[in-house]
């Protein structure tokens, strides 16, 4: 069983998922043919440069992509069910109920001029029919479950510290019992210290309520602290994905490699960081083959001209050609 194909514990599966941007009468393929499963409890890492399609991806699965995207192919099941995630009407019973997101900045996401409680609460009426009295118990419960004495309900956002409110905002993505939540760069507007915590309280959710978890994010040192898995995304693409221990030791794509060698590492005495050589690709323009071609310091003559498949292995899969390649040679030398 990989990662690519789903097996029965898998509670989301996206299968080819295909999304366009309509921008002043062009069409911009955003995300194109992003296919994994994730199972109860797993926590995955969305990772790649900025454009790369990490949000759009996160946002086609939460149905709440922008009124300008088309999912153009592909598909998403939750619990085995096919997600209405083109039709915004049809999406709106299952919003915030099988995946919920958890955005950064938590002063724009929450409403000024209403009392946090009555934010946590809302949704508990709304989507779980519950009383006022009821959904007003629910987020007090919900509250103290993100570490905050129910009492301080009361404040307005603005009376809150930043943690404070995020971790509000993460009351209210559990509110209607979600079994995935997304977060969309969660901690990126916090000092380390607040960092640290609320990254600590996704986990211990986590492991509580066996939730799954999909971090967005360009921190690969929060990566290999709070995630299983990570998949790297290339203009749009999944290039590789596998668990989180076994990439960081050996990252098969050379933009996996490129990515990691660029993290500052002080334990290794190196002064000097690779940065990646380049930009990312401009997706009106995208380039032919392997997207990160042009960028590859081992490119070869196929990478230009045909768009690499995923090859398998271990608990992971990548594509790149001269992946491929390498793995054909150590066949042929041992046949
Ligand atoms: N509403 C939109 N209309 C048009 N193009 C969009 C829209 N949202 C995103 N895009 C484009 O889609 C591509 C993928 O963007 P997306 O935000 O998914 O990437 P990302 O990896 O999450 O980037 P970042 O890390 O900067 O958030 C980019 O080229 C972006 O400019």
């Amino acid at each position: 069983m990989t990662n690519s194909s789903p097996d029965k514990s898998s509670i989301l599966e996206v299968d080819g998922l295909t999304v366009d941007y309509g921008l002043k009468g062009v069409s911009l393929r955003a995300i194109d043919n992003v296919t994994f499963a994730l199972r109860a409890g797993e926590a995955v890492a969305l990772v790649g440069e900025s454009g790369s399609g990490k949000t759009t991806t996160a946002m086609a699965i939460a149905g709440l992509l922008s009124p300008n995207a088309r999912v153009s192919k592909g598909e998403v099941r939750c619990y085995g069910n096919r997600l209405p995630i083109e039709n915004d009407a049809a999406m709106r019973p299952h919003r915030w109920s099988e995946t919920s997101v958890v955005f950064q900045g938590a002063m724009n996401a929450l409403n000024p001029v209403h009392r946090v409680i009555k934010q946590i609460a809302e949704p508990c009426m709304l989507k779980l029919g519950m009383t006022r009295g009821e959904a007003t118990a629910r987020a007090r419960e919900l509250l103290e479950l993100v570490g905050i004495p129910a009492g301080r309900g009361s404040a307005y956002p603005h009376e809150l510290s930043g943690g404070m409110r995020q971790r509000v905002m993460i009351a209210m993505a559990l509110a209607c019992r979600p079994s995935i939540i997304i977060g969309d760069e969660p901690t990126t507007a916090l000092d380390v210290i607040t960092q640290a915590q609320i990254l600590k309280l996704l986990g211990d959710l986590r492991s509580r309520l066996n939730l799954a978890l999909i971090l967005i994010t360009h921190d690969l040192s929060l990566v290999a602290e709070c995630c299983d898995r990570m998949m790297i995304m290339y203009a749009g693409r999944i290039v590789e994905d596998g668990t989180v221990a076994e990439i960081f030791a050996k990252p098969k794509h050379p933009y996996t490699r490129l990515l990691i060698e660029s993290i500052p590492n002080p334990a290794s005495g190196k002064r000097i960081i690779r940065s990646i050589p380049g930009d990312p690709p401009n997706l009106m323009n995208r380039p032919s083959g392997c997207a990160f071609h042009p960028r590859c310091p081992s490119a070869m003559a196929v990478c230009m001209t045909e768009v690499p498949s995923f090859d398998e292995y271990g608990q992971g899969r990548v594509a790149c050609h001269l992946h491929r390649l390498t793995q054909e040679d150590k066949v042929a030398v041992h046949a």
